[in-house]
């Protein structure tokens, strides 16, 4: 049975550019949202979000007449939920929002529909979600109960896309295809196929929901390593960008990054998903967590080091020092600061310091509101001028084109190696 009108709950970073990709392959796209101004900014053929190409494909598809959007589900033949799942208390998972998504949809549902779950969740997500459209829905059958036979097909399909990269992964990156019987991951990949390039790589929900766990504590635990060597490194006076250089020209020796802390809500969010429902084995992936997190303090406590410094070496006192915090964003070359460890700092900085702290950021044009009375949004220029202590949090390209001549402080804490 093919899809002719597929609905996509929840329009943010994963939701709309999915819709967007449905409906530039011109099926009728439902786009529902609860946000009522993302609904308005949508059917203007504009976006609320940032991200490279959305704009055009989401413009051409309203145009089009392919995607609207709306604030309560209608009836469709798919239905694909990318809604936060953040965690809550000691880093459990929060499912307060899929929950919601899923009975929201229940009434619409009707014989031969497919629903897929793509939210980041923990193992088990989607048997639970089917649990909650079933006791909604008594006079459906589930796949739970009915297995292939079943009225409703149900799957986990986790989302890998890199930000900033969205519109091309979508389309090009492999899908994980997690149905709950054959026959509901057999109609996912052909739900996907509209617009994938990729493969779709088949397996059951539960699996897939482990994947994309997987995929982020990976990443994390490789990160926690690279920051652990650069506390190791720091204590032993020894480069750390210059020794991960140097072990990576192993051929079988790839180190990433060491850097403030880990941001974003996903990479710094996920592993403890798996910690949650793991705690006796886990303790691997709590550890990069905890290191990671970890490296914030680190930074504080190695600019509280230079400010003494440099009020013993300049006779200044407290309220007459500068510092300069370079980057707020949680990754290079974007402008998201969701979870971002650079704000962390910065905000623990202006908390603790008695003079000035500017902040230089080049992809926001105003400190968001924990900062706003707290330091002074200046640009890279002034920052190096004005500043007594420098801290450099975030490579974006332009700091990276800042020349050595340019930088004449002598309190200087680097955490990404730029002027290494
Ligand atoms: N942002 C990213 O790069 C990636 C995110 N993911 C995962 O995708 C999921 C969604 O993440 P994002 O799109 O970044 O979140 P987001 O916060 O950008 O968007 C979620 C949207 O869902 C809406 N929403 C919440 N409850 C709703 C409901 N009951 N009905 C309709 N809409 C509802 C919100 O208003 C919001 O607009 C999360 O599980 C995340 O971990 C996975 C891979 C990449
Ligand atoms: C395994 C993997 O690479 N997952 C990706 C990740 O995207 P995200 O933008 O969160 O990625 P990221 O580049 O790992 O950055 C996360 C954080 O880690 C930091 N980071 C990253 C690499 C590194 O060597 N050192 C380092 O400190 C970044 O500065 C950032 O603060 O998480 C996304 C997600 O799940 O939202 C996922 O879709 C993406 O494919």
């Amino acid at each position: 049975m093919s899809f002719e009108t597929i609905s996509v709950i929840g329009l943010g970073y994963i939701g709309l550019p999915t819709a967007a990709a449905f409906a530039s392959r011109k099926k009728k796209v439902i786009g529902v949202d609860i946000n009522q101004h993302a609904v308005d900014t949508i059917n203007r053929g504009a976006i609320h979000i940032v991200e490279p190409d959305l704009d055009k494909v989401v413009k051409e598809a309203v145009d089009a007449g392919c995607l609207q959007a709306v604030t309560k589900p209608l009836a469709a033949d798919a239905f694909l939920i990318a809604v936060p799942t953040p965690f809550k208390g000691d880093h459990e998972p929060d499912m307060v929002y899929v929950e919601a998504a899923a009975k929201s949809i229940a009434p619409v549902l009707k014989k031969g529909d497919l629903v897929i779950l793509e939210s980041t969740s923990p193992v088990g997500a989607t048997e639970q979600m089917a649990g909650w459209l079933a006791a909604a829905r008594p006079d459906l059958t589930f796949p739970q109960l009915a297995g292939e036979k079943a009225d409703i097909n149900i799957a986990y399909c986790p989302e890998r896309v890199l930000p900033g990269k969205v519109m091309v992964e979508l389309i090009q990156n492999d899908r994980v295809v997690g149905g709950m019987t054959p026959r509901c991951s057999d109609r996912a990949s052909e739900l996907y196929k509209i617009f994938l390039k990729g493969e779709c790589v088949i397996t059951n929900s539960r699996t897939a929901e482990m994947c994309k766990l997987t995929e982020n504590s990976f990443r994390d635990v490789n990160i926690a390593f690279a920051n652990e060597l650069s506390l190791i490194c720091d204590h032993q006076g020894i480069n750390v960008w210059e020794l991960i250089r140097l072990a990576n020209r192993h051929p079988r020796v790839n180190i990433l990054q060491p850097g403030p802390g880990v941001g974003g809500h996903c990479i710094a969010v996920d592993p403890w998903f798996i910690v949650a429902q793991n705690p006796q084995d886990a303790r691997l992936i709590r550890i990069a967590r905890e290191v990671n997190d970890g490296k914030p303090y680190w930074v504080l406590d190695k600019v509280k080091s230079a400010v003494a410094d440099c009020l013993t070496a300049t006779g200044k006192r407290a309220a007459e020092i500068k510092i300069a915090c370079f980057g707020l964003a949680f990754k290079p070359d974007i402008d998201d600061l969701r979870e971002s460890p650079a704000l962390e700092i910065t905000h623990m900085i202006a908390d603790w310091h008695a003079g000035t702290t500017l902040a230089v950021e080049p992809n926001v044009h105003q400190l968001p509101k924990i900062l706003a009375e707290k330091a002074c949004l200046t640009d890279t220029e002034k920052a190096l001028v004005d500043a007594d202590v420098l801290v450099m949090l975030v490579d974006h390209r332009q700091f990276k084109a800042i020349s050595p001549e340019q930088v004449k402080q002598q309190w200087i804490i680097d955490t990404k190696g730029v002027w290494r």
